[in-house]
C-alpha cells in the first residue's frame, strides 16, 4: 500500500459556530473535517466560519391526512450549503432521525463531493423526518407533493437540484418534478435527477454510486498491486447503495461476505450469491433469513476478517466504540459521514485505508449530473457513453486525491477535503464575494 494514512484530529473548529453541534453528531463530525482542512490550507477564521455555515435554509411544517383520515405532521428541511461553484444539489432522505442540523452536515459534504468531482454545483439537501415504512405510496406522495409545494421558493433547474437520498427513490422524484412543473405551469424536468426514464431519467443513474464505489476500490486496491477479484468484502446497508455496490463487487469477482440492513445482517464465508440475495429482499423486505448464511449483527459485520469494508447505510457507525475493531485493510464510505471523528483517528491508527465519502459515492451525483446536462440539452446518451464517462470521472478524482495525499502525508480524506474545500473557496475569492 502506498497511500500514508495520518490521523484526523478530532479537534473542533478554531472557532464556536452558531449553536455547537452535538458531540459525535454528524455536524459535529463535518466541522472538525473542515476544521482540518482549513487548518492545512492555513485559512484565517473568517473563511474558515464562511465555509461552516449554510447560506440558506428552510424549515417546513409537511401535514398529512393518512389513509385513515388521521392528520399526522412532519418536519421537513431544505438546506443549501454553498452555491458559489453553481446550483445546490444534493438528495431528499426520509428517515424517523431526520433533524435541521444532520441535514446541514449532508449538504456541506455535497458541497465538497461535488467539487472533489469538479461538478458546477454547489452543494444543498433536503430531509423530512418520516419513517417511509410506515406509510403507504399514496401517504408518501402526498407529503412529497407538500414538501415540495413547501420548499417551492428555494428549488428550481438553475437554483437547487433534488435527488434520492435515504428512503427516497426514483418513484419520489417523479412526484417533486411533477408538483414543481405543475406549478410552473409547464414540464421541467432538470429540477430533479435520479427520476424514472419515462420522465427523463438518465441510464445508469440508479447503479452509479455503487458503480462509482467500486471503481474508488479497484483504483485504492491497485495501488497496493491487487485487483477486485483478490478481496473479499462486507457490506453494510443493503438498499439502492449497497445492494448494487455488492451486485456489482461480486459481478467483478469480488467474494461478498456479509451484507445488513435496519433487521440485521448475514455472513456466508464463501460469498453470498447476490442475485439470489436481491430476489429474496425483493420478496421479503430484508436481507435476514437468507438461506444458506448466518446471522451477524451490524455491529459485528463492522468487525469482520475482509479485506474491504463498505459502510452503506447511516452517519456515525465507525465510531471510538466500533472503529478499533475494524479488520478491514480499507474502508471505503457509500454512506455519508459513517466515520465520526473519533473512528478516524482509530482507523488511521490501525493503518486502515479510509476512501472517505466525498469521493467514494460521488458516482451518484456525477450521474445525476449527466442527467441534468441531458435534460438541458434534451439529448439522451447510450448506457456506454455514461458508464465510460463516470469511470473516467471517478478514477481521475481518486488519482488527484492520492497524488496529493501521498506528495503532503495526508490522509485520503483530509487530501480531499482539501482539494474541496480550495475549490470552493477560490471560487469564492475569485468571484469576489470574500475580499
Ligand atoms: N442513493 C444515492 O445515490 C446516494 C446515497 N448515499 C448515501 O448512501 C447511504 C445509503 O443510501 P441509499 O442506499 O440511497 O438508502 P436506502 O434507503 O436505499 O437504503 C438504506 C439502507 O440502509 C439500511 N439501514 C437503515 N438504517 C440502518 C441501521 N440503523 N443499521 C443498518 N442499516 C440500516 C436500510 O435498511 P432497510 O432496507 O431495512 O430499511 C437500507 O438497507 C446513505 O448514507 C446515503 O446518504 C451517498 C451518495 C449517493
Ligand atoms: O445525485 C445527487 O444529486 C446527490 C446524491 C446524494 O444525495 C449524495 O451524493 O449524497
Amino acid at each position: 500500500m502506498t497511500t500514508t494514512t495520518t490521523s484526523t484530529p478530532a479537534s473542533p473548529p478554531s472557532f464556536a459556530p452558531a449553536g455547537s453541534p452535538t458531540e459525535g453528531s454528524a455536524l459535529a463530525t463535518a466541522h472538525a473535517q473542515l476544521a482540518t482542512a482549513a487548518e492545512i490550507l492555513g485559512y484565517d477564521e473568517g473563511l474558515h466560519r464562511m465555509l461552516a455555515t449554510p447560506r440558506r435554509e428552510i424549515h417546513v411544517a409537511v401535514p398529512l391526512r393518512r389513509d385513515s383520515g388521521e392528520t399526522v405532521l412532519f418536519h421537513g428541511f431544505r438546506v443549501q450549503h454553498n452555491v458559489s461553484l453553481g446550483p445546490g444539489k444534493g438528495g431528499l432522505r426520509y428517515h424517523p432521525s431526520v433533524d435541521v442540523d444532520e441535514v446541514r452536515a449532508l449538504a456541506m459534504w455535497m458541497t465538497w463531493k461535488c467539487a472533489v468531482v469538479n461538478l458546477p454545483y454547489g452543494g444543498a439537501k433536503g430531509g423530512v423526518a418520516i419513517d417511509p415504512r410506515g406509510y403507504s405510496q399514496s401517504e408518501l406522495e402526498r407529503v412529497t407533493r407538500r414538501y415540495t409545494s413547501e420548499i417551492m421558493p428555494m428549488i428550481g433547474p438553475d437554483t437547487d437540484i433534488m435527488a434520492p437520498d435515504m428512503g427516497t427513490d426514483a418513484q419520489t422524484m417523479a412526484w417533486v418534478m411533477d408538483t414543481y412543473s405543475v406549478n410552473r405551469g409547464y414540464t421541467i424536468p432538470a429540477v430533479v435527477t435520479g427520476k424514472p426514464l419515462a420522465v427523463g431519467g438518465s441510464l445508469g443513474r440508479g447503479t452509479a454510486t455503487s458503480a462509482g464505489i467500486v471503481h474508488v476500490t479497484s483504483a485504492a486496491l491497485a495501488e497496493a498491486g491487487i485487483g477486485l477479484s483478490d478481496v473479499s468484502v462486507a457490506i453494510q446497508g443493503f438498499g439502492k447503495v449497497g445492494s448494487h455496490a455488492a451486485a456489482i463487487f461480486a459481478a467483478r469477482g469480488s467474494r461478498v461476505v456479509a451484507v445488513s440492513d435496519q433487521y440485521g445482517g448475514i455472513r456466508a464465508d464463501g460469498g453470498l450469491d447476490v442475485p439470489r440475495l436481491m430476489e429474496h429482499v425483493q420478496r421479503t423486505g430484508s436481507v435476514v433469513d437468507f438461506p444458506d448464511a448466518d446471522r451477524v449483527s451490524n455491529t459485528d459485520l463492522l468487525a469482520l476478517d475482509v479485506d474491504v469494508l463498505v459502510p452503506a447505510a447511516i452517519e456515525g457507525v465507525l465510531d471510538e466504540t466500533t472503529a478499533g475493531s475494524v479488520k478491514a485493510r480499507w474502508v471505503v464510505e457509500g454512506a455519508n459521514g459513517p466515520t465520526t471523528a473519533a473512528g478516524d483517528a482509530l482507523l488511521a491508527k490501525n493503518s486502515v485505508t479510509v476512501v472517505p465519502d466525498v469521493l467514494a459515492n460521488a458516482g451518484g451525483v456525477v450521474v445525476s449530473y449527466f442527467e441534468w446536462v441531458q435534460a438541458n440539452q434534451t439529448y439522451w446518451w447510450t448506457e456506454a457513453e455514461i458508464a465510460d464517462k463516470l469511470e473516467h470521472r471517478m478514477t481521475t478524482a481518486y488519482a488527484e486525491v492520492s497524488a496529493l495525499a501521498q506528495r503532503e502525508g495526508l490522509s485520503l480524506r483530509d487530501a480531499a477535503l482539501v482539494i474541496g474545500v480550495k475549490r470552493v473557496a477560490e471560487a469564492h475569492q475569485i468571484r469576489g464575494l470574500y475580499p
